[in-house]
């Protein structure tokens, strides 16, 4: 906890905001105080108006907004309304949630250097802060770079790095580490903390990776429907599950398998966790363990059959990259056959991306070959694979540009000259669980629906070939189940990028781990995940349930396995009631 508290910097009251052109109200009757030193972390179900109360802050709305606006929001005292924005900006610095929607300037130094430029800082000046800044996220080799060739995780540290460089009173950061990897996400989220700690600065935190901030935040606030619901120091926040699981949000797996196991505590690692297994009418209950975590295993074979079953995919001594001159790819070799749901994991800026976009035959190899339905893709022109493979791209801003959600989804279908398009539309869309936002402008929807309308208009086609560049980024808990359950049940052959390793091992049947432009493990993910080399090398750690899993010497990778081994060993152990594990 902050010790520094000081003064109310942030005061809003009774604040309700309508956007223009919406029956709904987005923001109904807030009332939010939040200290000076404070590190606040903000959650809720996507769409119900996080991104929008922090737009509040720095006074995009309503300055730049239209729309119905009343309440009253302080900012250091000044009322918002009566502020110009450049006053309120120096105060309060937003980092976007979309990256693509922050960035303007054409090099890394020039992004990071318009703040403290707008401040009239001297040149000597603003050169150290875009130094320290970069160092701070780990971006200081890529200063010259062009902000277009860099990946979405180096972009979002980019984003962060901007604003650090202004070091405004108050850092409101709208889901500031959702592509980044674990370990570069704990680094800067460390960097924060302690700027936080140290200078002060006041921190109000978007995320869903509720179990990643949770450990950082002194306090956690739950919005649903535009209102908030739950405001608690974090230590407290967790001792009730209930509101979590209504809204299906994220808990950290120590917390979730504590509950489950009448343990009454909220520990957010596997450390935390580990003192509590070894009180005495609990320890006494699971008889004997190791006292020490990390059995190590060396990874197994892919976890699929190829027998009578040609590969979808053949990807044959891949270069490929960019610029001739730098390859990102390195000699990529890849089988991938029918119903294998692959995750593709690694560090930011090891390959994914590039990796995907070859798979989709919108980048072709420099040198090797990459063959989708037998086909060689340095033969063939792209649009030949359309309705055969859907992608979805890191920024699904990229591929939305009709009028409503339902005119996506009719869009792929109504190109390939495809039968039964208004069903077709309405299956993706519910599959999604838009159907609701049917009629609605993509553009007018929050990050997490804009995503949804994406994959929906993909699955109108019905390709062969699923590829999902990051698809759980900035999703609740309970879309990125059913968007997974969805492709799962199906059978659907499935490629998708991402960091977050616990989906990674629940809907994955194999995990590729990437880095520096190699494949360096390749197999079912309970095999991969115990490679702890493997692991470090992609910026990845174990989810804190294996380590628990393997302290307590049970096989298991998931709470329900572990809870699975922990009653098998003792039947008598009784389990809370209604929880969700
Ligand atoms: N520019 C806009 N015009 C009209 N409606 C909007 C606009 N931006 C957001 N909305 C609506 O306001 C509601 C809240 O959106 P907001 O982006 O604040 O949600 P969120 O909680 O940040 O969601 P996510 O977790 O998906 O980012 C949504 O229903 C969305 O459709
Ligand atoms: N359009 C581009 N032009 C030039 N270089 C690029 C371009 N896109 C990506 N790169 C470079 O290729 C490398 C790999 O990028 P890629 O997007 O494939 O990484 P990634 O593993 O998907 O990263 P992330 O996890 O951050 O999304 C990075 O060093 C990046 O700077």
């Amino acid at each position: 906890m902050n010790q520094n508290r000081g003064s109310t910097i942030i005061e809003i009251r009774d604040l309700w905001y309508t956007y223009p052109g919406r029956a709904e109200t987005t923001l109904k009757g807030i009332d939010l105080k939040i200290k000076e030193g404070e590190f606040v972390l903000l959650t809720g179900p996507t769409g119900c108006g996080k991104s929008t109360l922090l737009k509040t802050l720095n006074g995009i709305i309503p300055h730049e907004s239209e729309g119905i606006f009343s309440g009253s929001i302080k900012i250091s005292g000044i009322e918002t309304v009566d502020s110009g924005q450049m006053e309120l900006s120096k105060k309060a610095g937003l980092v976007f949630q979309s990256p693509d929607d922050q960035i303007f300037s054409t090099t890394v130094e020039d992004e990071v250097a318009f703040g403290p430029e707008n401040l009239c800082m001297e040149r000597e000046e603003i050169d150290k802060k875009v130094d320290d800044a970069l160092k701070m996220v780990g971006m200081s080799g890529h200063r010259l770079d062009s902000t277009n060739s860099l990946s979405g995780g180096q972009k979002q540290r980019v984003c962060i790095a901007s604003m650090l460089a202004m070091m405004p009173e108050i850092l409101a950061m709208d889901e500031p580490v959702s592509q980044m990897d674990p370990a570069g996400t704990q680094e800067i989220l460390n960097t924060v903390r302690e700027l936080n700690r140290k200078q002060n600065i006041t921190i109000l935190l978007v995320e869903h990776r509720i179990h990643e901030i949770a450990p950082f935040a002194d306090r956690v606030v739950i919005m649903d429907s535009g209102k908030i619901i739950l405001d608690q120091p974090a230590s407290k926040a967790f001792e009730n599950l209930e509101v979590f699981h209504r809204l299906g949000l994220r808990v950290p797996e120590p917390v979730e398998l504590c509950h489950t196991l009448g343990i009454k505590a909220s520990p957010f690692s596997a450390e935390e966790t580990f003192p509590l297994l070894n009180t005495g009418n609990f320890k006494e209950k699971i008889g004997d363990y190791p006292a020490s975590p990390g059995r190590k295993e060396k990874t197994s074979s892919p976890g699929w059959s190829s027998e009578n079953n040609e590969p979808l995919v053949s990807v044959r001594d891949l270069w490929s990259g960019y610029d001739k001159s730098r390859m990102v790819l390195k000699g990529i070799n890849l089988e991938i056959h029918r119903g294998e749901r692959v995750a593709v994991m690694g560090t930011n800026g090891s390959g994914k991306s590039t990796l995907l976009l070859n798979l989709a035959a919108m980048l072709r190899p420099y040198k090797g070959n990459v063959k989708i339905f037998g086909e060689d893709t340095k033969t063939k022109n792209p649009y030949s694979f359309a309705g055969r493979i859907g992608f979805v791209f890191q920024n699904p801003d990229l591929m939305l540009f009709c009028d409503s959600t339902e005119e996506e989804a009719k869009f792929g279908p109504a190109r390939l000259k495809l039968d039964n398009i208004e069903e077709r539309a309405k299956i993706s869309l519910e599959a999604m669980s838009i159907l609701n936002l049917r009629k609605d402008l993509p553009q007018s929807l929050s990050r997490g629906q804009r995503l949804r309308t994406a994959v929906a208009s993909i699955l109108s086609i019905d390709p062969i070939l699923v590829l999902l560049d990051e698809p759980t980024t900035g999703q609740d808990r309970v879309n990125i189940e059913q968007m997974m359950d969805y492709f799962k049940t199906r059978g659907s052959t499935l490629v998708f990028c991402t960091h977050d390793i616990e989906i990674a091992m629940l809907y994955a049947t194999r995990i590729l781990v990437m880095n520096e432009g190699q494949i360096i493990a390749d197999g079912r993910g309970r095999d991969v995940i115990k490679d702890i080399d493997i692991l470090r090398k992609a910026s990845l750690t174990q989810p804190p349930v294996v380590e628990i899993a393997s302290y307590l010497g049970i096989d298991a990778f998931s709470i329900t396995e572990l809870v699975d081994g922990l009653i098998h060993r003792n039947p008598e152990i009784r389990i809370a009631e209604g929880i969700k594990c």
